[in-house]
């Protein structure tokens, strides 16, 4: 017979929560702080559609109209990090991502998926925002022009974790296959999210959350947790409307 795990109980003090957690780690507790909302993003029936290649183009389209003009404020963020970031380590994994991948999905991926489903032009440059993408563009430019760095770091790392949290879910066959459901609009989609680069960025993020977070006063520790909650939030009523919910 095995034991049950222990759960450590949740507490919005983190020195409090630390002293007995199995992972202590700062980031950890701003993730477990943001449950349910945390486990309902990763998990939500939109994510696991489009890891089922289930998606229709019409669905598709609107989520990722909404999601490049999400990516561009998410952009100029990776921007604020640089010039933000305490020491010169820090600042060039920001500029390296910025360089390399942001510009590589924005230029391709966008382009491309958006134009096999349809979209116009207008809607590629300057479509009409849902509430929720004006919301989560105006949590960024907030993190962006404080240039407080746990604070931007707490938005770029609900992004990247939690989109790493429902990539990781997917399961082969991607869609996209022969006679399979889905396209690489999908596959695509799902890839960039996943892997080890992928792992790695989100893996430098937490670790920046962790080195600095601990040292932070009480009162900063609270609001770094409050900026990633609501960032948590958005990603959620991203996904619904998303789903058209
Ligand atoms: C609502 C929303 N949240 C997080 C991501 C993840 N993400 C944000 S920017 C980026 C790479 C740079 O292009 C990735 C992977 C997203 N796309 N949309």
């Amino acid at each position: 017979m095995s034991a049950e795990p222990r759960q450590t109980p949740w507490s919005d003090s983190y020195d409090g929560w630390r002293a007995d957690a199995a992972d202590p780690a700062f980031s950890e507790w701003l993730r477990s702080g943001s449950e349910p909302e945390w486990t309902a993003v990763v998990t939500h029936p939109f994510a696991a559609s489009i890891t089922r290649g289930l998606t229709s183009e019409e669905a598709m389209r609107r989520y990722l109209v909404q999601d490049f003009q999400f990516v561009d404020s998410f952009t100029a963020l990776l921007g604020a990090a640089v010039a933000a970031a305490d020491n010169f380590e820090s600042r060039v994994p920001f500029g390296r991502f910025l360089g390399e991948t942001a510009t590589t999905e924005e230029k391709t991926y966008f382009h491309r998926a958006l134009a096999a489903l349809g979209a116009s032009e207008a809607e590629l440059t300057a479509p009409p925002l849902e509430p929720v993408t004006a919301d989560f563009r105006a949590l960024m430019d907030e993190a962006r022009r404080s240039l407080d760095y746990p604070a931007i770091l707490a938005v770029l790392c609900v992004a990247e974790w939690s989109y790493l949290g429902w990539a990781s879910l997917a399961e082969e066959p991607l869609p996209g296959g022969p006679g399979g459901p889905g396209s690489f609009v999908h596959r695509e989609w799902i890839e960039l999210h996943e892997g080890p680069a992928f792992r790695a960025w989100v893996a430098f993020l937490r670790g920046e959350l962790d080195r600095l977070g601990p040292a932070l006063p009480a009162r900063e520790q609270a609001r770094v947790l409050d900026v990633f909650r609501r960032a948590v939030r958005l990603e959620l009523r991203f996904f619904d409307m998303a789903a058209g919910s």
